[in-house]
């Protein structure tokens, strides 16, 4: 059920137009909708109902607000974080540190005092370097940090190469195949508890086979582990499940992601995590924007300059990623036309030769599938300032998130007095 719809003649985010939302807030502005978060959070959880011990832990780089991680932290979602930036939101969010899953290549110590600080339930270790520097910062607190070693399985995710992060040129992980030797010198530091293995090949995943690939190596590994006396109670699975962005593309379900992970890892005995991000929030937010000017190209198909940019949603331009694209007040014509935005590069181009409801100057539109890495990656690229978050709940709206003004960021900023 799609909470952003068409309702007499305007789309509306639940049941408040989006009108509405351009009027009080401005544009450029996120819409997210409660309403699709909580389905598809339950939906998540309904799709692993097979699997006796299990932990979600919300993947906040891809929507870290503070409300949208609320949502999460009433799901009972805990959080997987990568920096002491995240894991203070997932704890200012009400998240139990214990729900807390803290991966990353570069994690510093200060962000592991962090972590022990807070109880974390696991670190995700990402090389026997950072598992050595763990265990001392560890153990000089008198403290066990508790583990998970990533492994690299070197599988090709079919995705992105951008996104890819579960082949051997990756950063992520150890090699599999020598994980067992790390894991088992790393077990024998006071300072760490090895609870368990973790995997993350990707994100927006198209395709089942290379997880369930990536699934039976850990499995074999896990076997590996246990057959050398080591303690296995934990394999967090990360998360990847690809979101249709554009209509007519397919992915897999979330139901379909169940029944694969009940079938190859129901029999490990062990607590089964999930990292799951884009799947939880991407169709839960619109990016909503004015059309600014329709200018007409060279060979005269129009330029719909919007008002939002590559500053405020950079997946088009980082990735080439299609964001589909729709009038708030459809009128049934339809135009071609490329749709850029106001930054000084070609790339602040969200699609060109796009067939899209007709536009003029001043109209509302959406990006849709823009709940994930959409505000998130924001900059401030050519002193635009910050987008502003809004969070729809039935008939009302709330600011999640102010919009940042360039003033406020200059007012960060100094001149030295050896430049008066
Ligand atoms: C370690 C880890 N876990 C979870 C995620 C969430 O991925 P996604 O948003 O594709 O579910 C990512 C991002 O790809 C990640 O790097
Ligand atoms: N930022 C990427 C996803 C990165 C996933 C991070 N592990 C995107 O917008 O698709």
């Amino acid at each position: 059920m799609d909470h952003f719809q068409i309702i007499d003649g305007e789309l509306h985010a639940e049941r408040v137009p989006l009108s509405r939302i351009a009027a009080e807030i401005g544009t450029p502005v996120y819409v997210y909708s409660r309403a699709t978060l909580e389905r598809h959070a339950r939906v998540f959880n309904e799709a692993l109902s097979a699997l006796p011990k299990k932990h979600v832990a919300f993947a906040i780089k891809a929507n870290p607000n503070l409300a949208v991680l609320r949502v999460m932290q009433r799901e009972g979602f805990g959080a997987d974080v990568v920096s002491g930036g995240e894991l203070a939101r997932a704890l200012a969010a009400g998240m139990p540190g214990q729900d807390i899953v803290f991966s990353g290549v570069g994690k510093l110590e200060r962000e592991m005092v962090q972590g022990l600080d807070a109880g974390i339930g696991q670190f995700n270790i990402e090389s026997e370097e950072e598992g050595i520097e763990l265990a001392a910062v560890a153990a000089a607190r008198g403290q066990r940090a508790a583990c998970a070693l990533r492994v690299n399985p070197d599988v090709d995710a079919r995705t992105h190469e951008k996104i890819s992060t579960g082949k051997a040129e990756n950063k992520f992980g150890v090699p599999i195949d020598r994980a067992a030797g790390i894991y088992a010198r790393l077990a024998g530091l006071p300072g760490l508890d090895m609870r368990g293995v973790a995997v993350h090949i990707g994100s927006q995943l198209q395709h089942l086979q290379p997880l369930e690939d990536a699934f039976i190596k850990l499995g074999a590994l896990i076997a590996e582990l246990r057959a050398g006396g080591q303690t296995v109670t934990h394999a967090d699975l990360g998360g990847g499940l690809g979101v249709t962005y554009k209509a007519g593309e397919v992915y897999p379900t979330p139901a379909e992601y169940g029944a694969m992970v009940a079938r190859i890892c129901g029999s490990w005995d062990v607590t089964l995590m999930f990292e799951p991000g884009r799947v939880i929030v991407g169709n839960a937010g619109v990016l909503l924007t004015r059309a600014i000017r329709v200018k007409r190209s060279s060979n005269n198909t129009p330029f719909v300059i919007v008002d939002a940019a590559m500053n405020d949603l950079a997946r088009p331009a980082m990735y080439g990623a299609w964001h589909d694209f729709e009038a708030v007040k459809p009128t049934g014509q339809r135009m071609t036309a490329h749709i850029v935005g106001p930054i000084c590069e070609t790339g602040d181009t969200f699609a060109m030769d796009r067939e899209i409801d007709a536009l003029v100057a001043g109209d509302l539109a959406v990006f849709r599938t823009a709940g994930a890495y959409g505000a998130t990656m924001a900059s401030s690229y050519n002193s635009r300032g910050f987008v502003a978050e809004v969070m729809v709940d039935g008939d009302q709206f709330a600011v999640v998130a102010d919009r940042i003004l360039p003033e406020a960021i200059t007012s960060a900023e100094r001149v030295p007095a050896w430049l008066d």
